[in-house]
């Protein structure tokens, strides 16, 4: 039977409150109507452009899955903005907007299981009475949903864990895999999930174990000779964690065994969760049955934090820590460590404690001093204000008249380069670029970057300009 807009646009609706507060969902989600559903294609109607844009910046990954989820891959977003005619009696007219399904963001793949899962498959293999065990969960009490912060790099996980947290075995994201680089809280929204899961459902049995202490138990078990008990014990969990996957590779034994324990929690309802440091696509040296399973339920990745959601960690730990920082130090120290969560953290750290032991005021050279222990790298980012100097520079305006309202046709070609820079180098949130450079929005900002995309493609003097500056970029 077809999908109509409307069914398929209300089971949207289900999945996005289950993740956002009701205050929030009232706001933004009650007031749209669902109107055409072409293809791949649902049409919604949104009351204002404010609203596309509020939606836009806020909740786009998480439409993103929703729509996914009932539509599948290659799922589309069309805005219609119904607009009131402002010369009176007419009706009021329309604007159709696509959304940007920003790429940069969804990097993750998604592939649904093609047959229904039984949760009410009895289990053959329990073991008389080992349902008594006690199964400590493993899990890390500092490592809730609450601290772990919310930024662009992190939503499209970050919600899909919530959805699994709040319905272990219940969401198509079975497995959930959750893949990243090093020190981007993998572990953290791993252990998230399952406290959460341990506080709304505390019946169910929830465990958390790393990869190699798989392993390494596996193989004790087999030299024991009870590796049956091995695997009956892991078929009794209700919701698996498994930390850093990628390090059963080349383990044919432990990838066997898990391969069991996979597919008998996976056809009983049961959640899996994952986390790894690559994507399913780049582990190596798994089998092949395995790793089709991986990609079974949700891949989801975690992303390099931009600089506002690093600023909000440091913030944030600083807050829990009881400990005031200047802003100007914060900026410093989240402007150079990029890379890594863990790393940041640890600056953060050791500039208290060199601070304390040394009675100390914090400043900038003792932040220098400690930065240079975490990044190899030590030259200085280029900032939105370097950019509009070089590309004001460049173009033979004033820098006032790029920042003005100025409609002249080289100004505003300049502005656009100036934001369309801003955006490649300094990974700066389109909020900001436009606050900085004119006083616009974020979509003045993303319709800016699109056009010097496509002109740089069309016309040759334009790409050269936009190869002078790159270069001088890279002298600053
Ligand atoms: N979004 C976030 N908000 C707050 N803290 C975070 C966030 N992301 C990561 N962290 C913190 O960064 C540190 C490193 O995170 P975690 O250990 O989960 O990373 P990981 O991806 O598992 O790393 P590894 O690849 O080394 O296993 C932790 O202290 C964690 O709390």
């Amino acid at each position: 039977m077809s999908k109509s807009a409307t069914s398929v646009w209300d089971n949207c609706l289900t999945f996005v409150k289950d993740n956002i507060s009701d205050q929030a969902y009232k706001t933004w989600f009650q007031p749209i109507n669902a109107v055409k559903l072409n293809d791949n294609a649902l049409s919604i109607q949104v009351p204002s452009k404010f609203f596309y844009e509020w939606l836009e910046e806020h909740y786009v990954d998480l439409l993103k899955v929703a729509l996914t989820k009932e539509i599948g891959k290659g799922a589309k977003l069309v805005y219609v903005i119904r607009m009131e005619n402002a010369k009176g009696n007419r009706q009021p007219f329309t604007e159709k907007i696509p959304s940007t399904q920003r790429s940069n963001v969804n990097s993750q793949s998604i592939d649904f299981p093609s047959r229904q899962k039984n949760p009410e498959l009895r289990n053959p293999f329990v073991i008389p009475g080992i349902r008594n065990l006690k199964i400590d969960s493993q899990l890390n009490s500092n490592y809730t949903f609450d601290n772990f912060l919310e930024g662009t790099s992190n939503r499209l996980a970050r919600s899909a864990s919530l959805a699994v947290a709040n319905k272990p075995g219940g969401t198509s994201f079975n497995p959930l895999l959750i893949f990243g680089g090093v020190g981007l809280g993998k572990t953290h929204l791993a252990h998230a999930i399952g406290l959460q899961v341990k506080d709304k459902f505390p019946d169910k049995t929830v465990l958390y174990i790393s990869a190699d202490k798989f392993t390494q138990q596996h193989i004790d078990a087999v030299s024991k000779n009870n590796r049956n008990d091995f695997i009956h014990f892991y078929q009794i969990v209700d919701v698996l964690i498994v930390d850093d996957i990628q390090l059963i590779s080349g383990k044919k034994g432990t990838q066997d065994v898990f391969f069991h324990i996979f597919n008998h929690l996976h056809q009983n309802g049961k959640q899996v969760i994952l986390t790894s440091d690559k994507a399913p696509v780049d582990m190596q040296d798994i089998q092949q049955r395995l790793l089709s399973r991986f990609k079974w339920g949700l891949s989801a990745e975690l992303a390099q934090p931009d600089f506002e959601t690093r600023i909000k960690i440091i913030k944030n730990k600083l807050y829990n820590d009881g400990v005031e920082m200047a802003d100007e130090i914060l900026d410093y120290v989240a402007s150079r460590i990029t890379a890594n969560i863990r790393e940041l953290e640890g600056a953060i750290i050791s500039l208290i404690a060199h601070s304390t032991f040394s009675k100390k005021e914090i400043t900038i050279d003792l932040a220098e001093q400690i930065v240079k222990n975490y990044v190899k790298n030590n030259k200085k980012p280029i900032s939105l204000d370097d950019i509009q100097n070089v590309v004001s520079d460049y173009f033979h305006i004033e820098i006032e008249e790029l920042q003005s309202k100025s409609r002249k046709r080289n100004v505003v070609q300049a502005r656009q380069i100036a934001m369309y820079f801003a955006k490649e180098i300094t990974k700066t949130s389109l909020t900001s670029i436009g606050r900085h450079i004119g006083q616009r929005d974020h979509s003045t900002v993303l319709h800016s970057c699109k056009i010097v995309s496509n002109l740089q493609e069309s016309d040759k003097q334009y790409r050269k300009f936009i190869q002078d500056l790159e270069i001088k970029f890279k002298q600053l």
